[in-house]
């Protein structure tokens, strides 16, 4: 008998603003920044199996299946709940690699909840964003599932509400390196912390653009181009540049011009993601 499969999402995520405050003993950054979901994704298919074997079915160019996430999260929670069970993993993945709209970070979360359903695990939400942390910095906002402000590495959560605008997210034809942009000797560590919450207005700098705008062609075309039609801002590190429209009629509008060399999606900004959608309808 085949095992019953499960289909979850794997959205995107956005950096609203994105501030860095300082360099910490470890090399990593101490920021602020404000995230949000947006109803775009990949979709990832699990099958439980008895024999504890973890098969992830599907290839990706230039990501050998021990260093993908996906495969990572679901050994990581194997190992450390002491499941019996395996999987059996299909992904269909439309978010590009490098794109700073975290895609393996919210594999790596899909992962981790799709499994601790289906393997019965009944971890709570803090412990999987304990386990998450260990897997990469946006890792366990992609837990939570709800639109935040983030401190330390990402990793201290205050859930917000922002607008839900719908954006156009656009895909410059070039992956980002996180570590090569957070090593630049150009890079602002030193703006000051935000103390007021929420966020006041006029916050919305990503203190990375200055600095991947200058190693990337691309992505200054992209802010270019956007920026003629809404404020152009810079997600994470890059590549992808999005702005946000009172309609999905305006953002398609803006979406049509774009060309082979420059492409993108239109989707709709969400406070909660749809990953905890999904797995709400389920219980
Ligand atoms: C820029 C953001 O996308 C904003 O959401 C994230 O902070 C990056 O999160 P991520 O991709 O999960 O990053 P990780 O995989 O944890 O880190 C990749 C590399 O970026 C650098 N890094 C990352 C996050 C951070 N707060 N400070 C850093 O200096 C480190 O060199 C690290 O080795
Ligand atoms: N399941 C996965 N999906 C995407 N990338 C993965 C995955 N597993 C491992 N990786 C590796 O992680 C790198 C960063 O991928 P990711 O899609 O998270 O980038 P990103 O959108 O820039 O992330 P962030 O916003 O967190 O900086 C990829 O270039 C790839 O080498």
């Amino acid at each position: 008998m085949t095992a019953p499969r499960l289909t979850l999402p794997s959205p995107a995520k956005l950096n609203l603003m994105l501030h860095i405050l300082g360099r910490r003993a470890d090399g990593y950054h101490e920021l602020q920044t404000l995230f949000q979901f947006v109803d775009y994704g990949d979709e990832i298919t699990f099958a439980v199996r008895d024999d504890g074997v973890i098969q992830l079915h599907t290839e990706f160019a230039g990501v050998p299946h021990d260093s993908n996430l996906i495969v990572r999260a679901a050994k990581m929670l194997q190992q450390q709940s002491g499941c019996p069970l395996g999987i059996d993993i299909w992904i269909d993945k439309v978010l590009p690699m490098g794109g700073g709209i975290g895609g393996g970070s919210s594999n790596a979360a899909t992962t981790l909840l799709g499994l601790n359903h289906l393997w019965q695990l009944g971890w709570d939400e803090d412990r999987l964003a304990a386990l998450g942390l260990s897997l990469g910095a946006d890792v366990p906002v992609f837990v939570r599932g709800h639109a935040a402000f983030a401190e330390g590495v990402g990793e201290k959560l205050t859930p917000v509400e922002p607008e839900e605008p719908w954006y156009l997210v656009l895909v410059p034809q070039v992956s980002v390196s996180t570590a090569e942009i957070f090593s630049d000797p150009l890079l602002t560590r030193n703006t000051p912390p935000i103390k007021v919450r929420p966020v006041p207005e006029g916050n919305s700098r990503n203190d990375c653009l200055p600095v991947v705008a200058r190693r990337y062609p691309e992505v200054r075309n992209a802010l270019d181009l956007l920026g003629k039609f809404t404020e152009a801002k810079l997600t994470g590190t890059g590549s992808c540049v999005f702005g946000g429209f009172p309609s999905k009629a305006e953002a398609d509008k803006v979406s049509a011009l774009l060309t082979e060399t420059l492409t993108g999606f239109v989707a709709k900004g969400s406070n909660v993601s749809m990953l905890h959608r999904k797995l709400q309808s389920l219980l």
